[in-house]
């Protein structure tokens, strides 16, 4: 193969796949800086890092971004990148080496370094579309909760999505399956929350067991709770489960991984350009590409510039 001589920055996070990423990164490297004689590569140093990363190397001119991880890693460089004006200068590529790898399945990423190295030489792009979330950041009182606004590429999450997400954040025992797990294990004590959701002409008010916003179609370890997404589509796939009985989320739990969620009566999908989702009783927690960020009330929407990702 004649070596690439784009200057591609790799971002590393060595904690990805429980540490699968490093063992993987280790022994791929060789076969990397062969194809790809310019590569630089950084590593992160904590979860904040990622972006902070991100951002420093978009503001210093770098163009071609690589994060090696999963979807946290993936989100953390997104946020540097948004940080720094970059959407429009930066081609990035995903090295899918986290847990779940769920934004990567909509794209289809190659897994093994061949086909991976091959689609970086053909740099087929996909303009993917970025959503944008405002919402709060809870503070210990006296203070008062901050208002925060952070950029997603796959799925958000809210309810019993995003308490699932802060169970599985606490686990020591990580796994694809964890999220699927927990979603089982958590039912009984769950209590689903009111919230008003206002999008195009449209308010409803009602409790709900979960909502998702989704640009990408798999979240939780392969789960398709947005089937109706898409990166390249002008809006964001939204879904409502209302309150269901336990019993009836057991035994369409089977739709999770079908595509087929929609087709039951309590749960609505849509399109949305954007949406915004209050409280009205009791707390709604949101998490978006797996990462906890914070609560309602939340306006989301999409962002007019698109970060340009390799496909294969
Ligand atoms: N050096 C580091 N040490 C510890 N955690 C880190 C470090 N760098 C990044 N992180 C954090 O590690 C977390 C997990 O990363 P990531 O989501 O990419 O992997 P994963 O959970 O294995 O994969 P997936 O989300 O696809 O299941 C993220 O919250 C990320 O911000």
């Amino acid at each position: 193969m004649i070596a690439d001589q784009t200057p591609w920055h790799f971002l590393i996070n060595p904690a990805a796949g429980r540490g699968k990423a490093l063992r993987r990164w280790e022994k791929w490297l060789p076969a990397l800086s062969t194809a790809l004689p310019q590569m630089t590569v950084e590593e992160s140093t904590s979860s904040t890092n990622l972006s902070e990363l991100a951002e420093a190397a978009v503001r210093a001119g770098k163009t071609h971004l690589v994060g090696v991880g999963g979807d946290g890693t993936h989100h953390g460089i997104l946020n540097g990148i948004v940080r720094a004006e970059g959407l429009r200068k930066v081609v990035y590529v995903p090295l899918p080496l986290g847990t779940g790898n769920d934004w990567v399945r909509t794209l289809k990423t190659p897994r093994t370094i061949g086909p991976w190295l091959e689609m970086v030489r053909r740099q087929k792009v996909l303009e993917h579309n970025i959503g944008q979330l405002t919402y709060l950041l809870p503070a210990l009182p006296p203070a008062d909760p901050e208002r925060r606004t952070t950029w997603f590429l796959n799925v958000a999450g809210m309810a019993y999505d995003a308490e699932v997400v802060r169970r599985s954040e606490k686990a020591r025992w990580k796994s694809q399956w964890l999220y699927p797990l927990l979603t089982l294990l958590y039912l009984k004590g769950f209590v689903p929350p009111t919230v008003k959701i206002e999008y195009d002409e449209q308010t409803l008010t009602l409790p709900v067991h979960t909502i998702n916003i989704g640009i990408g179609r798999y979240s939780g370890g392969g789960m398709r709770l947005v089937p109706h997404a898409d990166p390249a589509a002008a809006t964001l796939a939204l879904t409502v489960a209302h309150q269901l009985p336990i019993w009836k989320i057991i035994i369409s739990s089977w739709r999770f991984y079908t595509g087929s969620i929609g087709e039951l009566k309590e749960v609505t999908t849509t399109h949305v350009k954007s949406v915004k989702i209050t409280p009205v009783a009791g707390k709604t927690m949101l998490e978006a590409d797996g990462e906890l960020l914070g609560e309602l009330p939340l306006t989301a929407s999409m962002l007019d510039d698109r970060l340009q990702v390799l496909v294969p």
